[in-house]
């Protein structure tokens, strides 16, 4: 009893614990993305915001000290694992766009859309002339759904200010959610998401502003910690896209690329060449994009609720991808025009039944392979004695049930730094 170390909180008699353990250096790829490190009648330990142990539930029941003020929660018949981590958001935007449902049913392409000042375009005139306090609290609002259904970190993109003033409004709002909101949030500069009005027929002047004025005051201020770039057709070519991130790579940013969405461009390759931490989408990646992406260990964000909600015809080739050795993350992407959805149980629906991925590389992907793309697996995404208290209690018997209950909240409870924060 002597040096054991007093619990705050116990969960206990998990049917299903699963860990993640042992991949918090190196993120899984291949056939590691199936090994979870599944434990059943699983418990774990928690004081303060730290995990003390992890293990079978006698275990863990003689590893530590029980007080008569230590919480204890009997988790049998549910499912214990990591908080879920989204590793790629557009969190802060003003407005909806339901109304491009409607344009897109008509034959309208998203690009199209785009074109017409539209899509991402249309999001920046709402944002821009939003207030902080209003995006705050609107902000604030998605945070809340997204603890609801069990997400516990999120990467969260600015691109929708497009100019100085309303890009670090965006990124101080990022820093102001992340004290207000138990959620973690990884904020990452997308200042290159779309040619803004003023600057159409003129993108090279608009990449010129990103990389001398707004990067360097980002820098400054240390409002991001990655930078990323939606290289796509008629809006950020290949040469402006490695222009800004090699810009931004110098200022110490990590780096991120919206990479070969919709058209085949080598958005991977350019990924892999300068060191991106991820190259995200990949609807349209080519052979020697996945090649690359396995020699470098450029981690693949997959969308999969992007390709559904724009009704695209091709998904991303998850399964080609991960036999080839490619480590794969999966993300909700949310934002107000491709993918309107914050629920992560809805991306790990649609990523078994049309990414072909099998339940244990969807649970790989939103835990420790989600917490690698965004900087932040010595801290979170596996349940393992030393990292953060931060989990989900689903009331599932088995992984399994999480995604074949396609649609369906399964969350009982959420754990946030050591505290009951949902369902308590
Ligand atoms: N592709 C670029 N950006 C977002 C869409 C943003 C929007 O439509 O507002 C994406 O990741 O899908
Ligand atoms: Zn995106």
């Amino acid at each position: 009893m002597g040096n054991k170390i007093k619990a705050d909180l116990i969960v206990c008699h998990a049917d299903q614990l699963i860990t993640m353990a042992g991949a918090s250096k190196t993120p899984k790829h291949g056939c590691g993305m199936s090994r979870i490190g599944l434990i059943e009648d699983g418990a774990v330990a928690v004081k303060e915001k730290e995990l003390i142990a992890v293990g079978l539930t006698p275990e863990v029941m003689e590893k530590v000290e029980v007080g008569p003020e230590t919480m204890i929660i009997n988790a049998a018949g549910k499912l214990v694992m990591p908080g879920l981590v989204d590793p790629h958001t557009h969190l802060v935007f003003a407005g909806s766009r339901e109304h491009e449902l409607e344009l897109r049913l008509k034959g309208l392409h998203y690009l199209d859309i785009l074109k017409l000042g539209g899509g991402i375009l249309s999001t920046v005139s709402a944002t821009r002339a939003a207030s902080q306090q209003d995006l705050l609290q609107i902000s604030l609002k998605y945070l809340d759904q997204m603890i609801a259904h069990g997400t516990t970190t999120v990467e969260a993109k600015s691109g929708y200010g497009l100019n100085l003033r309303d890009e670090i409004k965006t990124l101080i709002i990022h820093r102001e959610l992340n004290t207000l909101h138990p959620v973690d949030l990884v904020s990452t500069f997308l200042g290159a998401h779309a040619v803004p009005e003023e600057y159409r027929g003129n993108p090279q002047e608009y990449v010129e502003l990103v990389v001398g004025e707004m990067l360097p005051a980002v820098a400054r201020d240390g409002l991001a910690e990655f930078c990323d770039v939606f290289f796509e057709d008629g809006v950020f070519d290949k040469e402006q896209s490695r222009h800004i991130l090699i810009s931004a790579k110098k200022l110490g940013f990590k780096l991120k690329v919206h990479a070969d969405e919709i058209k085949s461009l080598g958005g991977a390759e350019l990924a892999a060449e300068i060191g991106a931490v991820s190259a995200d989408h990949l609807m349209a990646v080519s052979e020697e994009g996945i090649r690359r992406l396995a020699q470098t260990g450029t981690i693949a964000v997959l969308l999969p609720s992007t390709t559904f909600c724009m009704m695209a015809p091709q998904y991303a080739p998850a399964r080609k991808m991960i036999d080839s050795g490619v480590a794969v993350a999966l993300a909700s992407d949310f934002n107000p025009g491709s993918s309107p959805v914050n629920n992560m149980q809805v991306v790990m629906g649609i990523a078994c039944r049309q990414l072909k991925m099998k339940p244990a590389e969807v649970i790989s992907a939103v835990t420790i392979n989600a917490a690698h793309a965004i900087g932040r697996a010595g801290e979170v995404g596996s349940l393992e004695t030393g990292k953060r208290a931060d989990m989900v209690i689903f009331d599932a018997p088995n992984y399994q049930y999480l995604m074949y209950r396609f649609g369906l909240n399964l969350v009982d409870k959420v754990i946030k730094d050591g505290k009951v924060v949902v369902g308590g």
